[in-house]
């Protein structure tokens, strides 16, 4: 479960989230889609609990982000994945050493199988033994990805998990999201690429300068824009940044 009620974020007189409220349930996957700057990757980190919520209530994986005491952060960690669209790795680990160590600090059973299934599943098997600073972008990406799944978070945040991806990798990381959900996790996906998270997403967050455009369900979407016969049409009368 995730609750986002009245989020503002302030970056000291510039005001990048601006009073976002959302809710989704377990099973759920939301498409948080929106301009540049639109404030999604502002939220995410909010949520992810990386930075404080200038003012509002978040609810993630049960945990109120509130006081930000290390606790509560702590609690958060456990269930919570977030991966950045430039994930940071560890330069000194290889990608069987990152699988490794995040399968151990969370105490993940299984973890040796789990994690050659997982980089078998990405296609990173052949660069078990690679050190971070060798792969690729998109392999960067897949690795993050992976480390996060590892550990089956109820929460998964991702955001622009797409753009360095081939795609395979795009297919994959769309197929396991699904799975993910059905599994009972709440998801988010921040991207641009709106064809694509068409298919995979349950919900839609329109954000624009800030402020939250529209929130809703498929169905929901659907009857607001009746009009729109794709993720991409919704997006622009929502957002109004084309006319036809
Ligand atoms: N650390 C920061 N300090 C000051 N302003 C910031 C900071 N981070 C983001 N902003 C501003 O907050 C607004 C929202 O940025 P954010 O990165 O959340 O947008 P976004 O929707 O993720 O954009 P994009 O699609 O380009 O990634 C922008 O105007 C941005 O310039």
């Amino acid at each position: 479960m995730l609750r986002c009620e009245e989020l503002r974020k302030l970056y000291e007189t510039h005001l990048a989230v601006d009073g976002v409220s959302f809710s989704l349930e377990p099973g759920s996957i939301g498409a948080l889609v929106g301009p540049n700057g639109a404030g999604k990757t502002t939220t995410m980190r909010c949520l992810a609990g990386l930075i404080p919520a200038t003012s509002g209530r978040l609810t993630v994986a049960g945990c109120e982000l509130t006081d930000y005491n290390s606790s509560a952060l702590i609690e958060l960690k456990r269930h919570l994945a977030y991966v950045p669209d430039d994930p940071p790795l560890f330069d000194d680990l290889t990608v069987g050493q990152h699988m490794e160590f995040i399968g151990r600090i969370y105490d993940v059973p299984d973890r040796v199988e789990k994690s050659e299934r997982l980089l078998d599943y990405f296609q990173l098997a052949d660069k078990v033994d690679a050190g971070a600073t060798t792969l690729s972008r998109g392999m960067r990406q897949k690795l993050a990805i992976a480390c996060a799944y590892l550990f089956h978070p109820s929460v998964l945040l991702l955001d622009e998990p797409m753009t360095g991806l081939d795609p395979p990798g795009i297919r994959r990381l769309l197929e396991s999201t699904r799975e993910l959900a059905k599994a009972g996790a709440t998801i988010i996906i921040s991207s641009h690429l709106l064809a694509m998270i068409e298919d995979v997403c349950t919900h839609l967050i329109v954000m624009q300068n800030g402020r939250l455009q529209f929130f809703g369900d498929v169905d929901q979407l659907r009857q607001q824009f009746p009009s729109a016969t794709t993720l991409e049409q919704a997006y622009f009368e929502a957002t109004s940044t084309v006319t036809k």
